[in-house]
């Protein structure tokens, strides 16, 4: 399908649709594309409407988060390289980690946020925390971000088993219908380390806050854990200077189902807290204790359901359970002067990825025996269940995505990583009537058909326009607008003003494509084409801003 020309012929093959006059939607036909989309389509679920755009650091369109250096980054960091931390480190045993972490002072042009701890409630979007918690409980509060006031309910549960195949999707039906069949399915909630300081990104901002597509790393991991319908609660451990960054993004992206609760200096002590704001069932605090909890990086933003699921229910049953990778370089092992004293045999080795999961009860107990030592420089969440809790982890090969982002060639990788995804996704856009419902179902399971890895979606668009900041924010960049009613394109320019004022395209090209169906017994197709023909003013004008808009106009004869 060639972008250059809007207005595009597609031929309707095999049989007339069951259609009701013009108004009457158009029956299932085999749709022939004349082009090959190479993308995917995504259902956007018809979100609650949004509140006013949350004030927040992280506005699209806002100077400061369209200034190209991330947030945060005017000034140096404020704390002792980690190469000096490394030195004064005691002698260690193996599988622990070099240094401790102290929490990045926050060089910042913006008021430094209060790092008073918060409460365990659950706060909506906005709303105020109760002042720091008892003494003593440091680490143990939580703060819940809600949906906001009268906002969207519960996150729309991803697609259900997307991604997974044969035996995964088996054991994930399994999972699931353990909960729609009433019986109590095993709850399931995730802690997110997210306080760390990033120091080998060599940049200010902490990684898990550095913009990617102008989004800011965190919100990709969170995204893909809200797309898993079964994770109840996710809880987020980050520093105290950055809560108030965290609560920005939360309410600007419309996280929901997300505790934060305080980073401690190191990742186990991260862990440990986010552990202890479900372990305690706090007053006015809806999280409680689940039954598995997945232990997950921030920064580790490529997780899809199928490895969620299978270290979920690997967890249930040994008690712990870890994705684990191929090495890509073999380890060695120096001797004290600094040469050579063996190296391990690759094969028989694996490295330790994210995400894990445990029984909570194994893992809070591993928590509350682990030594301050392990806690100052462990780094194996596994190793603790087994150290202390005697249990042995079930190792789950993981996908090649799920690395972590660490050094600044990791940003740049995840970047193009996460453009190719969104350029494989695309939205079916139509109005609430039925017929255009209708047929946007009809193109979606087509497409579904005709397109490899297509992950198929489409719906309904409220006339407030508003769902179409939520679709927007999940920064899709490819639609297709259905128009069976009219032949004008109120819907596709209700998109293209949005996507516009969005300045989404600015970071990539925006492809848009107006279907309109025509019984050509009704309408004289020199009519149509005249209607049809403004597409391609209108494209000209819309490329200018790197929106490439195209028609498509599908002819179809109605039944006698
Ligand atoms: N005190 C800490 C340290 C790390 N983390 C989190 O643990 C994850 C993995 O740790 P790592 O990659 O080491 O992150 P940093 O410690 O930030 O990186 P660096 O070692 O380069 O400073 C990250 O999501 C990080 O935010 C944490 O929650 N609390
Ligand atoms: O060691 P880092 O602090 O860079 O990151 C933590 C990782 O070690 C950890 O996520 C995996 O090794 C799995 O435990």
């Amino acid at each position: 399908m060639s972008l250059s020309h809007p207005v595009t012929w597609i031929q309707i093959a095999s049989k007339s649709p069951q259609g009701r006059g013009m108004g009457g939607s158009p029956g299932r036909h085999c749709l022939r594309t004349a082009g090959k989309f190479n993308g995917t389509l995504r259902r956007i679920s018809r979100a609650g409407t949004l509140p006013p755009a949350a004030t927040a650091g992280w506005r699209a369109g806002d100077a400061r988060s369209r200034d190209s250096s991330p947030p945060g980054a005017r000034g140096p960091p404020q704390r002792p390289h980690r190469a000096d931390r490394e030195a004064r480190q005691p002698a260690r045993p193996l599988g622990t980690r070099p240094g401790r972490r102290a929490p990045l002072g926050w060089a910042t042009s913006e008021p430094r946020p209060s790092s008073a701890l918060r409460p365990a409630t659950r706060l909506r979007a906005g709303a105020r925390s109760r002042g720091p918690p008892s003494p003593g409980r440091a680490g143990a509060a939580a703060m819940e971000l809600g949906p906001p006031p009268g906002g969207a309910g519960p996150a729309e549960p991803g697609p259900r088993l997307r991604g997974l195949r044969g035996d995964d999707r088996a054991a994930s039906a399994a999972w699931l219908s353990e909960a729609s069949a009433g019986r109590r399915a095993p709850s399931v909630a995730a802690v997110l380390p997210a306080g760390g300081s990033g120091e080998r990104m060599g940049v200010p901002t902490p990684k898990q806050f550095c913009p990617v597509l102008e989004r800011p790393l965190i919100s990709y991991t969170l995204q893909a854990l809200e797309r898993v319908c079964w994770i109840k609660d996710i809880v987020v451990a980050v520093t105290g200077e950055n809560m108030e960054v965290m609560k920005g993004i939360v309410q600007r992206y419309q996280h929901k189902r997300i505790s934060l609760v305080e980073a401690g200096v190191t990742r186990h002590r991260s862990i440990f807290n986010g552990l202890k704001a479900l372990a305690e069932d706090q007053p006015n605090s809806k999280l409680c204790k689940p039954e598995v909890v997945i232990i997950h990086d921030a920064v580790r933003p490529f997780v899809e359901e199928d490895v969620l699921l299978k270290v979920a229910i690997a967890a249930k049953e040994h008690g712990a359970a870890g994705a684990i990778r191929p090495l890509v370089s073999t380890v060695i092992s120096p001797s004290a002067d600094g040469c050579l004293d063996h190296s391990l045999d690759r094969a028989s080795h694996r490295a330790s990825e994210m995400p894990q999961a445990f029984l909570f009860d194994v893992i809070y107990e591993a928590y509350q025996q682990c030594s301050d030592y392990d806690l100052e420089f462990g780094t194996e969440c596994l190793q603790l269940a087994l150290k202390y809790c005697h249990t042995k982890a079930k190792l789950v090969e993981g996908s090649p995505d799920l690395w972590k982002v660490t050094y600044k060639r990791d940003l740049y990788a995840a970047e193009s990583i996460i453009k190719e995804r969104i350029s494989q996704q695309i939205c079916i856009l139509m109005d609430a009537k039925e017929d255009e419902e209708h047929v946007g179902r009809c193109l979606e399971e087509m497409l579904k058909k005709e397109l490899n890895h297509v992950k198929v979606t489409s719906g309904a668009l409220c006339h407030a326009g508003r769902d179409l900041q939520q679709i927007i924010l999940e920064q899709c960049y490819n639609f297709v607008c259905v128009n069976v009613m009219t032949s004008d394109f109120e819907e596709t320019r209700k998109l293209l003003n949005a996507l516009e004022e969005s300045n989404l395209s600015i970071l990539y090209p925006v492809v848009v494509i107006s279907v309109h169906f025509l019984d050509y017994k009704l309408v004289p197709f020199g009519q149509k084409m005249e209607h049809l023909m403004q597409i391609k003013e209108f494209a000209k004008e819309v490329k200018k801003r790197n929106i490439l808009l195209c028609g498509l106009l599908v002819y179809y004869p109605q039944e006698d």
